[in-house]
């Protein structure tokens, strides 16, 4: 099964309503042709519902997180539950931020991925190893960690997409190399085709994370196990469109 090329934009805790709306203009004008490309772009929760009204409906829209469980008495969480109920398709879990500010356990990421699927989400799960972990040689160990708390808990990966984001590249401007990025990506399919399955390991999309940005995006769109990305800082800016369209690689 081919895997369609996809692109998505973490905003983080940016943006203003008027900076969302210039950024969802700008989107929206964009000549890309959904054939090609998935695009989803994922606000703060409280700019899910403008978003959602402003951008052209073959754009989707993703929550940067949820609650693990049903919603009930967790302050200030939000719950899958409600992203369903807003008509949000997609959301990020695991990112490296929480995983480090906010101490989620791969256990705990495996949990939430799982909760949020059952519910109908989509999934952009978030994986990456920190500097210190890559100097000292273990990478794959602790991707394949992270994935396995995954897998642990998910049978049906057609609603996964899988994000690389090495840590010591995200926000950095110290990008992985074209090469340092598929090494990871092939490594993360061979694992999934031995503990997952050859399909699930054949179908599923690995995306890669950590200062993409429209100068170095098509190189690394076109390493073989690069099926996407999912971009930063650059995804507030006008450049987030030719990082879009970097799909077009896959094509020559
Ligand atoms: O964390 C990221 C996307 O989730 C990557 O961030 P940057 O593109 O800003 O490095």
């Amino acid at each position: 099964m081919a895997r369609k090329f996809f692109v998505g934009g973490n905003w983080k805790c940016n943006g203003t309503t008027e900076e969302v709306k210039k950024i969802v203009t700008t989107l929206n004008e964009a000549e890309v042709s959904h054939d090609v490309v998935e695009v989803v772009v994922s606000p703060p929760f409280v700019f899910l519902t403008l978003v959602k009204s402003l951008l052209r409906s073959d754009f989707h829209v993703a929550a940067q997180n949820c609650w693990v469980r049903k919603g009930g008495a967790f302050t200030g969480e939000v719950s899958a539950e409600m992203l369903v109920n807003l008509g949000i398709p997609w959301v990020i879990i695991g990112h490296s931020e929480r995983r480090a500010l906010l101490n989620e356990s791969n256990e705990f990421v495996g949990d939430k991925v799982a909760y949020a699927l059952s519910q109908g989400l989509k999934v952009i799960a978030c994986i990456g190893e920190t500097l210190e972990q890559r100097e000292s040689g273990s990478t794959m160990a602790v991707v394949a960690a992270q994935t396995k708390a995954i897998a642990d808990k998910v049978t049906n990966w057609d609603n996964v997409v899988l994000a690389y984001e090495p840590v010591w590249a995200i926000g950095t401007g110290k990008v992985a190399t074209p090469a340092q990025a598929q090494e990871v990506h092939c490594e993360l399919r061979k694992w999934l085709n031995q503990n997952v399955g050859a399909d699930i390991a054949a179908s599923v999309r690995i995306i890669y994370g950590g200062s993409v940005n429209g100068a170095n995006c098509k190189e690394l769109a076109g390493q073989p196990d690069v099926d996407g990305f999912l971009v930063g800082g650059a995804s507030l800016k006008p450049e987030f469109v030719d990082i879009i369209k970097s799909a077009t690689v896959k094509k020559n």
